[in-house]
């Protein structure tokens, strides 16, 4: 039998557990720490990434509580001892969080959420927050990926049923709509974030009543809305013809919204169908279209000229199909000494791309005046300050060779204050603003970067300083490897 569920605090790995452990019995526990949240490469091979999860980080760090049901798990079956439990039970999440904005773009390598905390603490939340990030951004940027290619046709988010359960199916939705989608079929997460619920409706309803025109009429009687979903035994040659049957016969009492393609080859006979609806003097009912759909099929179906008004996505844009994974990681940067001053850290690699970069960084947008366009993200240190540059230098952080020099430019700050000292201090904008503030940030990129199959490369660089700082901490670990081998 399940037993009680009442605190996220257990919502962590093991190890993030037995680490405090080591950290409070050493008594380093409260030594401050500082963690970049970051993945490495964009997901779907898009151009960027759009960041989504901030809301349920707050709403968890908030409640951040061992409960009382968590700690007798932690004792009677795990066997932690009763002080170890004791510092558990009073521990909260005192520290800072900065993080972008959800909707904000975003790139690979750049610290897009960072929390600076007593070690033990920004350890015990690191996995909730990446649970949480790498789903929502996935799907955020899943959703803005089809959304670049349907334009100003809506969207409608189908998902659920096929969502690995109902966590992913609530927060993708609400995702997806921060992503462009317009509406959801999923009522919980309409009434929960305000999201519009839309629907039309399946393939049971016409075998119920064992034919369309039936059906098609009985749903009508009800639901002054319609969408017929018209290709359970014969598009065309039985569900459009009923359709509009029922459409004729029952005239301004229903509004003929549309019809619903869900099989077959949905380029042909949308085509026919529009033909056979226009005909008829429906040229204002639309096409809509579901089955399996992703931004590839559409654009397959735009392609061959398929008269399609409306989308309906589910399956491959809630479990992120071709992508599962988005890979973000959560690493320590900075690190309070037992004198009490911060001392950059590093995690070296074979590959060049996983090299962490030390310190307390700040992630700034440069833009370029004269165009209003994004010229690059830069990572700083957190003492400095690219506004105040006249002229900025950006290059590649491995291949240094690439490079250029910004002039008129102005250097926006992407991280937002979200927690300090363990209060939030942040007003989380609506989800209508979410969304804008994604549609518009999108305007500030060249189409290059957005468009979804190769798209360019966009600079994340690091400042000089970052830089230098990196070399030198790369420096210094090679040094004490060398010491270490030759003393052995
Ligand atoms: N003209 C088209 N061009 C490209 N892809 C299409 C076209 N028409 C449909 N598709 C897509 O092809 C796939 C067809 O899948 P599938 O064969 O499972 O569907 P179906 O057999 O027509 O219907 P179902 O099995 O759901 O009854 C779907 O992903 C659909 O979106
Ligand atoms: O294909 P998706 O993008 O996930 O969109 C949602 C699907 O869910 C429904 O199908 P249903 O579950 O009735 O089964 P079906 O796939 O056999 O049509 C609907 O008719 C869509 O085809
Ligand atoms: O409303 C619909 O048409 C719908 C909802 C969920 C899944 N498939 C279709």
């Amino acid at each position: 039998m399940m037993s009680t569920d009442d605190s996220l605090a257990l919502h962590t790995d093991l190890y993030q557990i037995n680490m405090a452990e080591t950290y409070w019995e050493d008594k380093v526990h409260n030594r401050k720490a500082v963690f970049d949240l970051y993945f490495r490469k964009l997901p779907f091979g898009n151009g960027f990434a759009l960041f989504a999860g901030l809301e349920r980080i707050i709403d968890y760090i908030k409640n951040f509580q061992f409960s009382a049901s968590d700690l007798t798990y932690l004792k009677e079956e795990l066997g932690y001892g009763d002080e170890f439990l004791e510092y558990l039970k009073l521990v909260r999440f005192n520290g800072n969080i900065r993080s972008v904005r959800e909707g904000e773009v975003v790139f690979g390598n750049e610290p897009v959420l960072r929390v600076e905390a007593a070690l033990a603490e920004a350890q015990l939340v690191e996995t909730a927050l990446l649970n949480i990030v790498n789903y929502q951004t996935l799907i955020a940027t899943k959703a803005a990926r089809i959304k670049q290619v349907v334009n100003e046709q809506p969207l409608m988010e189908f998902g659920t049923r096929r969502a690995q359960e109902m966590d992913a199916a609530i927060w993708g939705t609400r995702a997806a709509f921060i992503g462009g989608f317009d509406a959801t079929s999923n009522v919980r997460a309409g009434k929960l974030f305000g999201i519009p619920v839309s629907g039309t409706h399946a393939h049971a309803m016409i075998q119920a009543y064992k034919n369309e025109y039936t059906a098609f009429k009985k749903y009508a009687r009800s639901h002054r809305d319609c969408v017929f979903l018209v290709d359970t035994y014969d598009t065309l040659k039985s569900g459009v013809p009923n359709a509009i049957k029922v459409a004729k016969e029952l005239g301004d009492n229903i509004n003929f919204e549309g019809i619903r393609l869900d099989s077959g080859d949905m380029a042909y006979y949308s085509k026919e169908a529009r033909k056979m609806l226009d005909e008829a003097g429906f040229n204002e009912t639309k096409i809509y279209a579901s089955n399996d759909l992703d931004e590839s099929t559409i654009i397959s179906l735009q392609a061959q000229g398929a008269k399609i008004d409306a989308w309906g996505v589910g399956t491959k844009l809630i479990t992120a199909y071709d992508q599962p994974a988005l890979g973000a990681v959560y690493k320590l940067t900075a690190i309070e000494n037992e004198n009490g001053e911060m001392v950059d850290t590093i995690k070296i690699s074979g590959n060049p791309e996983k090299v962490t970069t030390p310190g307390k960084k700040k992630l700034y947008r440069i833009v370029n005046m004269s165009n209003n366009h994004a010229e690059g993200d830069y990572v700083t240190l957190e003492n400095e300050h690219p506004n105040e540059e006249e002229k900025l230098k950006m290059f590649h952080p491995v291949h240094t060779y690439i490079s250029k020099f910004v002039t008129d430019f102005k250097a926006v700050n992407l991280h937002q204050d979200i927690f300090k000292d363990g209060n939030l201090i942040y007003q989380n904008p609506t989800l209508y603003e979410m969304k804008a503030y994604a549609k518009e940030q999108l305007n500030l990129f060249w189409d290059e970067y957005k468009r979804t199959t190769n798209p360019e490369e966009y600079a994340v660089d690091l400042s000089q300083k970052t830089w230098d700082n990196k070399m030198d901490n790369i420096s210094e670990v090679r040094e004490k490897v060398k010491v270490m081998v030759e003393n052995d």
